[in-house]
């Protein structure tokens, strides 16, 4: 048994958590849902801050809840970021790591240097929390909980109490966490950018449900999901930089079922790259376009249709080869140009972010 296993059912009036999942051994899990969702209590219930009756919860293989099996929190070696990292204002960032350490059995100095090379903060080691930003007091909060050497990483949104500049000051280094952390991260966010960026898998909590669960892509490509993320509706590719036309400026992402310019970032060649591509900057033709200012144009097949929030507007999935985009248009242009499940459509991409 490689992963993370959770089966619990727990609540209080008006509330439950139902939920039975698998979660893969490694990369970042997002748990995104609305406010009141559940995703905190499903975080407290895996660290055994809460104790669902009957649940299960099995780590990589050991066991820390289950009928007869109850690890209290102290002995589970786990990881917990929260919004605002409450480090001690009398202890140095050092003093700060040590502490963590000297609470748990399983901190080792080798992990205490990876986790300060992971978050860079090397340089303030000797600094009080007060002469720190809100960024770095952050980076030292989650390098708090690697030195543990904890076997689960529980992220609950690290950067809402971030400002945009902050949090992309932060985003790099928790990129680096998900590429290099050989254990499972789960991480709690509201802003499907954040989960775009950083997920490799996506449970999506509906009213302490799970709503759906799968690969990032699988999920994000549903359009059927009760929960809705309105302008944010949109797919992430994963492919790599295939070629760069520098002559314009531009970088070629080569992906399973096709190719995209954008506009280079002067990333390398084979550099692995995921793009993020919002439905509204997607839209179709039933001919191949002539003459547009937009250059991606792909061949695909339409494989599904589904309302949007709003009543004018329409989801369509469109398959590129085994890619699925999006493109979200109005009810009218899909009635005026007959596009239906099956459909083979031309779909032109405005524009699309790269997300290194
Ligand atoms: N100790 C508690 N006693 C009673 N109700 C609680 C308790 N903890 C949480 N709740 C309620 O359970 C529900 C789920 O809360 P939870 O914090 O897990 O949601 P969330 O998805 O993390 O929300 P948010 O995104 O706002 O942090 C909410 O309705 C909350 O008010």
């Amino acid at each position: 048994m490689t992963e993370l296993q959770a089966r619990f059912r727990h609540g209080w009036p008006g509330f439950t958590l139902d939920v039975d999942l698998s979660m893969p051994a490694r990369g970042v899990t997002a748990l995104f849902g609305s406010s009141g969702s559940g995703k905190t209590t499903l975080l407290r219930c895996i660290a055994g801050l809460e104790r669902a009756p009957l649940g299960r919860l099995s780590v990589v293989g050991e066991v820390w809840q289950d009928d007869r099996v109850w690890v209290p929190t102290h002995r589970r070696p786990l990881g917990y970021v929260f919004q605002e990292a409450s480090l001690f204002p009398h202890l140095s960032v050092m003093g700060n790591l040590r502490y963590g350490i000297r609470r748990s059995s399983d901190g080792s100095a080798a992990a205490l240097e990876q986790a300060i090379e992971l978050l860079g903060i090397g340089h303030l080691l000797e600094r009080k929390p007060a002469h720190l930003s809100g960024g770095e007091r952050s980076r030292v909060g989650i390098a708090r909980a690697l030195a543990v050497n904890p076997r689960v990483l529980l992220m609950d949104e690290p950067l809402a109490a971030l400002d945009l500049k902050r949090k992309q000051e932060i985003l790099p280094y928790l990129k680096r966490l998900h590429e290099e952390l050989a254990i499972p991260v789960l991480y709690v966010s509201h802003s499907p950018d954040e989960v775009a960026q950083l997920a490799d898998h996506l449970v999506v909590l509906d009213g302490g449900k799970v709503a759906a669960h799968g690969p990032l892509n699988d999920v994000l490509s549903r359009i059927d999901l009760p929960i809705r993320l309105g302008e944010d509706v949109g797919v992430a590719i994963d492919g790599t930089i295939g070629a760069i036309d520098a002559s314009w400026s531009l970088a070629r992402v080569d992906f399973v079922g096709g190719q995209m310019w954008m506009r280079d970032h002067g990333l390398p060649v084979r550099k692995r790259v995921r793009m993020r591509v919002l439905a509204r900057d997607v839209s179709l033709a039933t001919a191949q376009p002539e003459g547009s200012s937009i250059q991606n144009a792909l061949s695909g097949r339409v494989d599904a249709i589904a309302p949007d929030e709003h009543p004018g507007l329409v989801l369509a999935r469109v398959a590129v080869g085994d890619t699925i985009v999006i493109s979200r248009l109005t009810k009218r242009a899909l009635d005026t140009l007959g596009i239906a499940v099956g459909l083979n459509v031309w779909v032109q991409i405005k524009s699309a972010a790269i997300l290194e």
